[in-house]
């Protein structure tokens, strides 16, 4: 079993619902052993858009990356996501940030994800779940101490 990381957002909906049924769908071909706290981001990239539900979770599977980043997309097809423009609004969003301390850098797959670092969206919920976390070899807590991400607010339970 590998140990991966994933991040889901939604603004589109019942953004809370969609990112529970992704998870429940996720568990088919996962173990999900951690979750982060739901997080309201303002949008990044394309700014004329609702704010988005963000969470972070850290699985195990026995999926290859290739693999993995199809059921990623299987996920969001068996949600009939429904997307607009690049960076836009969508019901369901499933990325992959890390898989083990496994790099690959193509097109069809970047691994750690290619914009991740940028991203208080991605980085805040990801250090509440793994705060020793190292990305390629930075520590998480210094790439976050740098950061002059978007805004991010966390729900209480
Ligand atoms: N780590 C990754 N996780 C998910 N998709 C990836 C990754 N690396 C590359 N991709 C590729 O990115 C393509 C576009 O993905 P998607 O439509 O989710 O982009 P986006 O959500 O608009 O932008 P972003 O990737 O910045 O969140 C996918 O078809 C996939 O092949
Ligand atoms: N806050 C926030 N902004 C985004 C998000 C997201 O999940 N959260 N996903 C995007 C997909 O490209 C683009 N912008």
């Amino acid at each position: 079993m590998k140990k991966v990381y994933l991040s889901l957002g939604s603004n589109m909906g019942d953004t809370r619902a969609n990112l529970k049924e992704a998870m429940d769908v996720l568990k088919t071909e996962m173990e999900i052993t951690k979750v982060s706290s739901f997080y309201e981001t303002e949008p990044v990239g394309y700014t004329d858009q609702d704010w988005f539900l963000n969470i972070v979770v850290e699985a195990y599977t026995c999926l290859e990356p290739l693999e993995l980043l199809a059921f990623c997309q299987d996920v969001e097809n068996k949600m009939k996501r429904v997307k607009t423009i690049r960076f836009g609004p969508r019901n369901i969003d499933v990325d992959i940030l890390l898989y083990e301390d496994f790099s690959i850098n193509q097109e069809v797959l970047t691994i750690p994800h290619p914009r991740m670092k940028e991203r208080a969206f991605v980085l805040v919920p990801l250090y509440e779940i793994a705060p020793d976390l190292l990305i390629g070899k930075e520590p998480i807590a210094d790439i976050l101490k740098n950061l002059k991400g978007e805004q991010v607010r966390k729900l209480e339970d």
